[in-house]
């Protein structure tokens, strides 16, 4: 039986994943007592968060993210001075498509409301800056300075060093088997039992395992992601003056394809597919499960047509996981029933630049304190009327 641990929190995080790190950090820094849990000894490779690049950028389409991401920057850049750590490489990023789509209208006109840097580059002139690139469609593109590679692993290692320093406490290795609801909340692991005045969910894909219990399933899925890395054909080809960059090839792929110089393996690029097969994070790396490469096959082929200089097979395949809304928009809200209960998850693949901002939001929200920003859009009740998550 899990023995009771006497304290009482003012929140109890559950997933140490960028999300659950950067929400206690935001406690902790806040002098608020904080217990992060996390099922796995960190660190770990079995979610979302893990691997040590993640691409950082302003250009979307949605008005409210490239809102967000200005104290984004400005959270990454505290966070690298309080470590003394580089967490952020100003690479800068290309958005790719046919000049004909609205969507890169819609970022361009989005960037300029905002202030942000960024030029257009016709064909010509892509084929002149980034002569790596073979644009085989006409491709015109959107350059966005401060696009970049932020170090996924550093960040998630110094959020946690910093989390302890400022008092809050982390315990790895013990799972969250049950929630009791109400005030306090009590929340009993493999190993012991606490109490806190609210509780944050951040747990990934194991997000609906969680929420079952408490009478709740989001309209979430969790697909698997074959993380590929290509090689060179002429060593250092693909060096410190390779973009990041996001692309639409309709002809090719109904979802975005996207890369980034790596820094996990000398020689190689990180050229991925933004969408997986559906898995089980249980059952993520299982040899049981038939692994569907239709997503390699058609990066195969992307690589090949537009990325010449590199082996059109990828040297090294590795997995993550991504837990996808509906509309491809987070979940960052109450629980409908229990009001100390707080969700953050379907951060449908683009979630770790916008983490710092999360975070704040999650503690905002836990803390009843005035919210920094509409939260509109994350609403869990936007779903209802097409999903029926169960309440
Ligand atoms: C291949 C790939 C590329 C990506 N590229 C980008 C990118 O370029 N830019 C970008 O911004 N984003 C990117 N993302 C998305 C981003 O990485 C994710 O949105 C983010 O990491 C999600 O973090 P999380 O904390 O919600 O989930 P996770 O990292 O999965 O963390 C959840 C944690 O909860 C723990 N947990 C679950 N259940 C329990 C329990 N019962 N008890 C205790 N602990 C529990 C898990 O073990 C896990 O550690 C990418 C994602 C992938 C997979
Ligand atoms: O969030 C990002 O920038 C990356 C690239 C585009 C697809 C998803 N993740």
């Amino acid at each position: 039986m899990a023995t009771t641990h006497r304290e009482l929190y003012d929140a109890i995080v559950v997933g140490a994943g960028i999300q659950g790190c950067f929400t206690a950090y935001h406690f902790a820094k806040n002098k608020r007592k904080v217990l992060l849990l996390e099922q796995f000894f960190l660190p770990h490779s079995r979610g979302s968060s893990h691997g040590q690049s993640r691409i950082i950028r302003r250009a979307y389409p949605e008005n409210f993210y490239t809102k967000m991401m200005e104290e984004c920057y400005q959270i990454w850049a505290q966070l690298e001075n309080e470590s003394g750590t580089k967490l952020y490489r100003q690479a800068g990023l290309l958005i790719l498509g046919r000049k004909e789509e609205a969507e890169l209208r819609v970022i361009q006109d989005n960037l300029s409301k905002h202030g942000v840097e960024h030029k257009f580059f016709n064909t010509e002139e892509l084929k002149r800056y980034f002569s790596n690139i073979q644009l085989s469609r006409g491709e015109v593109g959107v350059w966005e300075s401060s696009g970049g590679v932020l170090f996924a692993d550093k960040a998630l290692r110094v959020l946690q060093d910093l989390i302890r320093q400022l008092g809050g406490v982390i315990h790895d290795g013990e799972k969250v088997a049950e929630i009791k609801p109400g005030f306090p909340v009590t929340v009993t692991t493999t190993i012991r039992t606490y109490q806190a005045k609210s509780l944050i969910i951040t747990a990934g894909p194991w997000t609906n395992q969680l929420l079952l219990p408490l009478g709740i399933q989001l309209p979430l899925q969790t697909l698997r992601i074959n993380v590929c890395y290509w090689k060179e054909k002429v060593p250092g080809s693909f060096g410190e003056n390779f973009p990041c960059f996001v692309g639409s090839f309709p002809h090719l792929a109904p979802h975005h394809i996207y890369g980034l110089p790596s820094r996990e393996y000398s020689g190689l690029v990180k050229v991925c597919y933004h969408h997986g097969n559906k898995a089980d994070p249980d059952e993520r790396d299982c040899p049981s499960a038939s692994p569907d490469l239709a997503d390699v096959q058609l990066l195969r082929s992307f690589v090949r047509d537009y990325l010449p200089g590199l082996q059109p097979e990828p040297s090294i395949m590795e997995r993550c996981m991504y837990t996808t809304s509906p509309d491809e928009n987070f979940i960052l809200d109450r629980h409908p029933k229990h009001n100390n209960i707080i969700i953050g998850a379907g951060f449908s693949g683009h979630g770790f630049k916008l983490s710092p901002v999360v975070g704040k939001i999650l503690y905002e929200l836990s803390m009843e304190s005035t919210l920094s920003y509409d939260l509109t859009p994350f609403q869990i009740r936007r779903f209802q009327p097409l999903d029926k998550a169960s309440l």
